[in-house]
């Protein structure tokens, strides 16, 4: 007859963790509140098993792991919680996308402290900050919304007039929507960036998304549409929007998410400018009135 297992003084160990508890496992570190604990996860691991399982595991989660988990045998045993309702069971899910997102952010964090190479004179490439700053005058709301205005008053066709008036639409809708994002988010700038920019709104001390990032992207993908260019103008513009929206990461103003967004936000503005397309038919006031300044 197999004789019990014994622990190191010889005694017999309790037939409730024997089988399956090791040394240095949770049942073999605390006291009877412990055990108990081991023994329902155990049980949780079964096909169509107690529903405590969820909040078992859910206790093993970052969000309730703070002094919620008795293996440590500090308290008297403890009775089984009573079954959750579906909806708390949902619970495990937030915290698995909560780690995903914080593990992104701080990849995000990361990546753009160490992009930020002209974020101030004395960084390692800090000899570049005025080619940045020239960048991030191209990309700028003032002389995009300017320069439409005055191409219009200029214009003597009817279809150049409409397509700066989507354009003039276009830029307006961006400023409008990134001011909206801005301020509902409120992420704010990094913090290695000197906040010396060329003209801001009160929203833009705020970072997510990129202005440079939407606009540039919503400007070349509006220019490719309806200008007709050679392929290595073409090239160009794709180029520059790209390398504005790089610049934001390098001058230390934003993280790469911030970008990345804008850059998505940018190219899908340019599709609701196209859908809801600016013409003498469906708004001949607008071409009306503008031609009677
Ligand atoms: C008509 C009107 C409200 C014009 C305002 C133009 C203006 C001051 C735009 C701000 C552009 C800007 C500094 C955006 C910030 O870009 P980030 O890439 O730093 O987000």
């Amino acid at each position: 007859m197999p004789s019990p297992r014994r622990n190191a003084d010889g005694r017999p160990l309790a037939a409730s963790a024997s089988s399956t508890s090791s040394p240095g496992s949770p049942a073999h570190g605390g006291g009877g509140g412990g055990r108990f604990e081991f023994q329902s996860l155990l049980g949780s691991r079964a096909p169509g098993a107690d529903p405590t399982c969820a909040r078992l595991r859910a206790s093993e989660s970052p969000v309730h792991r703070r002094g919620s988990f008795p293996l440590a045998g500090a308290g008297p045993p403890q009775a089984a919680p009573a079954p959750l309702p579906e909806e708390d069971r949902m619970d495990l899910n937030p915290s698995f996308l909560g780690i995903a997102l914080r593990s992104l952010l701080a990849i995000d964090l990361w990546l753009s402290k160490k992009l930020g190479v002209c974020a101030v004179e004395s960084s390692s490439w800090g000899s570049m900050r005025p080619l940045m700053k020239l960048l991030e005058i191209s990309g700028h709301g003032i002389p995009w919304l300017l320069g439409t205005l005055y191409c219009l008053s200029r214009s003597d066709s009817w279809a150049g007039r409409e397509v700066l008036m989507n354009l003039l639409f276009a830029l307006l809708l961006d400023l409008l929507l990134v001011a909206l994002i801005k301020g509902l988010v409120r992420r704010r700038r990094p913090a290695h960036n000197q906040m010396d920019m060329f003209v801001t709104l009160s929203v833009d001390k705020y970072s997510f998304p990129s202005g440079h990032a939407t606009r540039a992207a919503l400007v070349s993908r509006f220019v490719l549409n309806h200008l007709v260019l050679a392929i290595p103008l073409r090239v160009l513009v794709v180029l520059w929007a790209f390398i504005v929206g790089f610049s934001r990461v390098m001058l230390g103003r934003h993280n790469v998410t911030d970008v990345a967004f804008g850059f998505f936000l940018g190219y899908t503005q340019y599709s609701i400018v196209d859908y809801f397309w600016l013409s003498p038919h469906n708004a001949p006031v607008l071409f009306v009135l503008w031609n009677q300044q």
